[in-house]
């Protein structure tokens, strides 16, 4: 059984305190991995606490993940994700990489012309089906997407039209991105996405439907070819799915070589989790110090700031891989957790945040570890003096907080002491974005190893998922409360 006791080891010195008692703190709390700076100097963790840290069963557990291993108890099945970047069991790898074929073949059709002239990608999906793509493209593809991806998820009526408002049914191709090929929203937009091209005039509409999925057989009975039906397996959660088919609209915006350069980055952290100790291990590092605000300091929250446009989605795909992960309240076992799992994650952009939401980080009543994610190269053709200007604010930033401001006006008194992480990439490109989120889900894993509850399940989302079908039928619908049963009839439905 893992052990919070390092927890113990750590002195509740103030952030000041620590950087005065130990000048190499700067430099041995950054740590440069995969063309990207770790820096964990501002938070309070210390030697004497990772020092303090078995690291026995999180390698452990580590190894049983990697070897494919059931590690999803309650569900009784592997997590096999990182078999899609070559770690895993030797058939899991092998198939990984067979259905990495198909996909690089599927785009290469596309080129190739089969399709038709293609110049659009409507990706339906929702949650881990399509905050990956949505991210990748959106960071990645800005100056060289060769087709144009919208990615369509929510089941109201206003982002369908929004959706398809910017493509062209005569030169768009549908993917239809669900593991399970079941969810109401996803198969909901789908009809519509049909529907569309239908009404367009297009000639076989199910002949521009792709899907993207680990029921292929469901795909089939809802009228799709098994030729233009890319699986994955079973094994690969929803939020961990973005390495598998479920990219695939990412591969074809920003090429086969930059998926597989992603790829490559999140072996990069596979690879170096196994192999780094503890003091060099970074996601290990990032969970030790979430562990230490959370269980041992009461934080409630962490925010993640992107203090790059490209990077504006990475809070919202952060926050299903690890609230929908780590937002459990029991252990493997079914015993209560003890104290707090995940921290609910929230965040946005800088600076635009700053001017929003961080007064309160700088003088609110709460502890809110923060972490400044940012990128030391500006995008092509950005204006170097305004990338200048979003680095300095974002540094400025994580000194204010760190270090406060002491004034005997207590309006104009900043506490400081309040910790952050900075993530800064080198540079934005597939690799390292592929690193990165990689370094979040090792990250998501190890805190919930030493949580002792199980990441890979969300039995969470199912309870409302059956109360949205059963408030839809007359029968069910008169066993709700007479709350919810006033909102039906004050809305006419
Ligand atoms: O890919 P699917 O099966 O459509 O599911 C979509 C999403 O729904 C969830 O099951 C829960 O809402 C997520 O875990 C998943 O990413």
């Amino acid at each position: 059984m893992p052990s919070l006791a390092f927890l113990g080891a750590q002195p509740q010195s103030t952030l000041a305190e620590l950087f005065a008692a130990d000048p190499a703190r700067a430099e041995d709390f950054a740590h440069d991995l995969g063309g990207i700076r770790f820096d964990f100097a501002k938070t309070h963790l210390t030697r004497e606490a990772i020092a303090a840290f078995d690291p026995e069963p999180y390698h452990d557990a580590l190894a049983r993940l990697f070897a494919g291993e059931v590690v999803n108890l309650t569900e009784g099945r592997a997590a096999e994700h990182p078999a899609e970047r070559g770690f895993g069991s030797p058939d899991a790898v092998a198939l990984a990489a067979q259905r990495h074929n198909r996909l690089r073949a599927l785009v290469d059709a596309v080129e190739a012309g089969a399709f038709g002239d293609i110049t659009g990608i409507l990706h339906i999906g929702i949650g881990g089906s399509a905050l990956g793509p949505a991210l990748l493209v959106d960071a990645l593809g800005r100056t060289e997407r060769r087709y144009r991806v919208e990615v369509l998820s929510n089941i109201d009526g206003q982002a369908v039209d929004e959706a398809l408002g910017r493509l062209d049914p005569a030169t768009t191709l549908v993917a239809i991105a669900s593991k399970t090929f079941t969810t109401a929203e996803t198969l909901r937009n789908a009809d519509a996405a049909l529907a569309w091209l239908e009404g367009a005039g297009v000639e076989d509409p199910y002949g521009r439907l792709i899907a993207i999925t680990a029921a292929p057989e469901k795909a089939i009975e809802f009228g799709i070819d098994e030729t233009r039906v890319l699986s994955f397996a079973p094994s690969v959660g929803g939020r961990y799915s973005l390495w598998s088919a479920i990219g695939f609209p990412a591969a074809l915006a920003l090429g086969t070589e930059a998926f597989e350069a992603m790829l490559d980055g999140a072996a990069m952290i596979d690879e170096h989790v196994v192999e780094a100790p503890t003091d060099q291990n970074v996601p290990l590092l990032a969970a030790l110090a979430d562990l230490t605000y959370t269980q041992g300091r009461g934080a409630e929250t962490r925010a993640v700031f992107a203090y790059d446009e490209r990077l504006r989605l990475l809070p919202s795909y952060l926050q299903q891989l690890v609230m929908e992960s780590n937002g459990k309240s029991v252990r493997l076992d079914g015993s209560p957790a003890a104290g707090p799992t995940s921290a609910i994650l929230w965040g946005g952009t800088g600076t635009d945040a700053q001017h929003a939401v961080f007064q309160l980080l700088h003088q609110g009543t709460h502890l809110v570890p923060v972490e400044f994610v940012a990128v030391a190269e500006a995008a092509d053709e950005q204006d170097p003096a305004h990338h200048r200007e979003l680095l300095l604010n974002c540094f400025a930033q994580g000194a204010a907080l760190m270090t406060g401001r002491v004034s005997d006006d207590p309006h104009r008194h900043y506490p400081g002491d309040r910790p952050s992480i900075t993530i800064l990439l080198e540079d934005l490109d597939p690799a390292s974005l592929g690193a990165l989120i990689a370094f979040y889900e090792h990250r998501t894993f190890a805190e919930a190893v030493l949580l002792g509850i199980n990441p890979f399940d969300q039995f969470g989302v199912e309870l409302g998922k059956d109360m949205a079908r059963a408030i839809d039928d007359p029968d069910t619908r008169a066993g709700f409360d007479p709350s919810t049963r006033a909102l039906i009839e004050k809305a006419g439905l």
